[in-house]
């Protein structure tokens, strides 16, 4: 059995349609991911690397690399400000803060693209031009045409809104967000194919469209997920599985990004439910159902 997902060129694959959307499952989910092997160390799991946080948003930075953690990653380079690195070294001591190689990057949750310090831009700018696979939230969307490697982007509404009204021609061409929230599908599907990005738009159901397709939605969590820095946690979950699975990215490119999306949205969703199990969570919740979750995935393809 190979240490990731199954290819996307499968027969299986190949009898789905490209166009349209297709609700991804468990059995999707499962075969998304990577187990460590005998031969396995550190770096051949997969390194992330996470710019993420600042002065103003600090605990997004302890969220997202919390997510990755518990989801399952080789190694995590966290590579912010102070006040954030400070944060995280205090709660994971187990997290890199040198920089070096990695195989995906998690940047911008926590951020504000508005006002953005010189070394965070410096960071940003670096991780842009590594040339492998990036995860682009919050306070990074504005940089989404600058990535030299394929992108996936998590925006939730009002974040999509944003990104696209700057690409438009004049105010009056401008989708708000409530034209997004109307129809989420649909925008997720125009944004990932003007701007040549896979892209998982948030919400109780999340829709992941890669530009020309495939498209994934996903309805996994509850109501209870709306909470503050729920989605902080997301990019973590999904920054793991893009490090973890480089080579699949490689071969298949957006549908590789896609799958791994709709496989986040998933297991964060699963995760939240098994919090919450009926009840109020915080975002740390979410975190302490996320390896219970996946072992149930790992155990469900046996
Ligand atoms: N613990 C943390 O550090 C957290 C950090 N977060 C970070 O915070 C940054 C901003 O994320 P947002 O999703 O808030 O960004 P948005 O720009 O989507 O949200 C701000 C908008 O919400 C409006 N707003 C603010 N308070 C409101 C209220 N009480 N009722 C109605 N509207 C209100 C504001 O006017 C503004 O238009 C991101 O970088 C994100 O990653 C959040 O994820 C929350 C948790
Ligand atoms: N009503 C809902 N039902 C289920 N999941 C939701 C609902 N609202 C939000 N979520 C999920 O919670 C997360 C919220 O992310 P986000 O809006 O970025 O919050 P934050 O910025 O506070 O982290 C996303 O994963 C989203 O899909």
């Amino acid at each position: 059995m190979v240490a990731g997902a199954r290819a996307l060129g499968g027969d299986e694959e190949r009898r789905r349609p490209v166009t349209g959307w297709r609700s991804w499952d468990e059995g999707d989910a499962a075969a998304w991911i990577a187990v460590p092997q005998e031969s396995s160390d550190k770096y051949s799991r997969g390194v992330l690397g996470v710019v993420t946080g600042s002065d103003r948003y600090p605990g997004a930075a302890v969220l997202g690399v919390e997510g990755a953690s518990r989801t399952g990653v080789g190694m995590i380079r966290y590579l912010g400000a102070d006040r954030p690195s400070d944060l995280v070294m205090r709660r994971r001591p187990e997290i890199v803060t040198a920089p070096g190689r990695v195989q995906g990057w998690l940047i911008g949750s926590g951020m504000d693209a508005s006002s953005r310090p010189d070394d965070d831009a410096q960071r940003l700018r670096a991780a842009l031009r590594d040339g492998t696979p990036l995860v682009i939230d919050a306070g990074a969307l504005d940089l989404v045409g600058r990535a030299s490697a394929p992108v996936i982007v998590t925006p939730h509404f009002r974040e999509l809104a944003t990104v696209l009204a700057s690409g438009a021609d004049d105010d009056s061409d401008a989708v708000t967000a409530d034209d997004i929230a109307a129809d989420p599908g649909d925008w997720a599907m125009r944004a990932a194919d003007s701007l040549g990005v896979t892209v998982l738009l948030k919400g109780h159901t999340t829709y992941v469209a890669a530009p020309g397709g495939p498209r994934y939605t996903v309805t996994a969590g509850p109501a209870w997920l709306a909470t503050a820095g729920s989605g902080d946690v997301l990019g973590g979950v999904l920054g793991a599985l893009v490090a973890t699975h480089a080579r699949e990215i490689d071969e298949d490119g957006h549908a590789a990004l896609a799958a791994l999306g709709a496989t986040a949205a998933w297991v964060h969703g699963r995760a939240g439910e098994r919090a919450a199990d009926g009840g109020p969570i915080v975002a740390l919740d979410i975190v302490g159902a996320l390896p219970g979750v996946v072992r149930d995935l790992v155990r469900a393809r046996r």
